[in-house]
């Protein structure tokens, strides 16, 4: 197997601003393989962008180690000198790792060609070489016919696209978007998220995709880790996490992802589930792949005897694989709920019990 292309190893940050310590990132290990679309989900404070910061070096971890294609650019154990590259050679690493921004972090004062020009000071191109890559580069975000405007004359979507062609310039193999949507509105950012996919599929690049929307993981992430007070709560292919997240956090974000947050509380406040007889059951079972080629409302009536009223139902497509989502009330013998649940187990249905008996 080849490296990964980024391998984080017991990553720690600590600040100690006027003698406080905050510690930012806590013994955080990542691996991305080439290819990837990485996401890294949680909400401010988490500790995102100072971990991703990492990656270039732009933030020196306090401890642990970073190694990029197999070659670590950065050690440090506690208690010892770090080891890092040098600077010469860092700066070659770094125009290897493009990174767009929440703001665009556009020059305002240049034209849009002149932006990803920018990019290219320190190349040793001639000027019409610099000048042709520059063109392709509108031509891939699909801005080349505004090429001669300035910043101010953009909407976010487009100044977004230049901010991906100067990212692009130097052809990284790693692109980190550290929020780079969340400026945007929702059709704008599924735009932008497209351009992201498609310079992964068309260009292998590896995505580092920092967010606080699950949303955009659930878009176009493969892979995911979900981070909450400096530390990754827990972290796995996007479709193993949306179907059984084991964080209450990751829960949380998967609810607001697919609008489940709203369908439960709607129907939790409603009279049906206020008055939900003794001995019935409110749950929401999800589940994805296979088990949706079964029948399995109808097989929990046939085996157990269970009837299953579904209030609510909800299919996802991640990564080509569908995960659904039902909400719905249980009722049935009692003895057999036990045996229904386990049923529904073995058939990798996840069960959350919101009211009822075993709530
Ligand atoms: N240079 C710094 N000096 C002191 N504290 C810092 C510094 N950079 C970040 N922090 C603190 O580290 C913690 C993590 O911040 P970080 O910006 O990495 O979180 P985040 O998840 O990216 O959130 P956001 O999306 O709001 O940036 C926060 O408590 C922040 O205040």
């Amino acid at each position: 197997m080849t490296a990964p292309i980024i391998s984080l190893k017991n990553i720690d940050v600590t600040f100690t601003p006027k003698g406080k310590t905050i510690h930012a990132v806590q013994d955080v290990s990542i691996d991305v393989e080439k290819g990837d679309i990485y996401g890294i989900v949680g909400y401010s404070g988490a500790g995102k962008s100072t971990l991703v910061r990492t990656v270039n070096l732009l933030q020196e971890p306090t401890t642990g180690s970073v190694t990029i294609n197999g070659e670590t650019i950065f050690k440090k154990e506690a208690r010892t000198a770090a080891q890092k590259i040098t600077g010469h050679e860092l700066k070659e690493k770094r125009r290897k790792i493009g990174m767009i921004f929440q703001h665009f972090n556009l020059l305002n004062e240049r034209t849009v060609e002149d932006n990803v020009l920018f990019a290219l000071e320190n190349s040793k191109e001639k000027e019409a070489v610099k000048k042709g890559k520059v063109a392709k580069l509108l031509e891939l975000v699909d801005l080349s016919d505004r090429a001669k405007q300035y910043p101010s004359q953009l909407s976010g979507g487009q100044k977004q696209r230049v901010a991906i062609a100067r990212a692009l310039a130097n052809d990284p193999e790693i692109l980190i978007s550290d929020e780079a949507t969340s400026a945007l509105d929702p059709k704008t950012t599924r735009q932008i998220l497209a351009l992201l996919k498609k310079l992964n599929d068309e260009y292998n690049l590896t995505v580092l995709l920092i967010t606080h929307e699950m949303d955009a993981v659930k878009e176009i992430a493969d892979k995911v880790a979900v981070m909450q007070n400096g530390r990754v709560l827990e972290k796995g292919s996007t479709l193993d996490i949306f179907t059984n997240p084991q964080a209450e956090l990751t829960k949380e974000f998967i609810a607001t992802a697919t609008n489940q947050d709203q369908a439960i509380a709607t129907i939790t406040a409603s009279d049906t589930i206020k008055n939900l007889p003794e001995g019935q059951v409110f749950a929401q079972l999800t589940y994805s792949g296979n088990s949706t080629n079964e029948p399995l409302i109808t097989s929990l009536y046939q085996h157990f005897g269970i009837v299953a009223n579904i209030l609510y139902g909800n299919v996802e497509v991640l990564q080509g694989t569908e995960v659904g989502s039902l909400l719905v009330i249980l009722s049935g013998e009692q003895d057999n709920f036990e045996d229904a649940l386990d049923f529904l187990a073995a058939r990798s249905v996840s069960v959350n019990i919101l009211k009822g008996e075993q709530a």
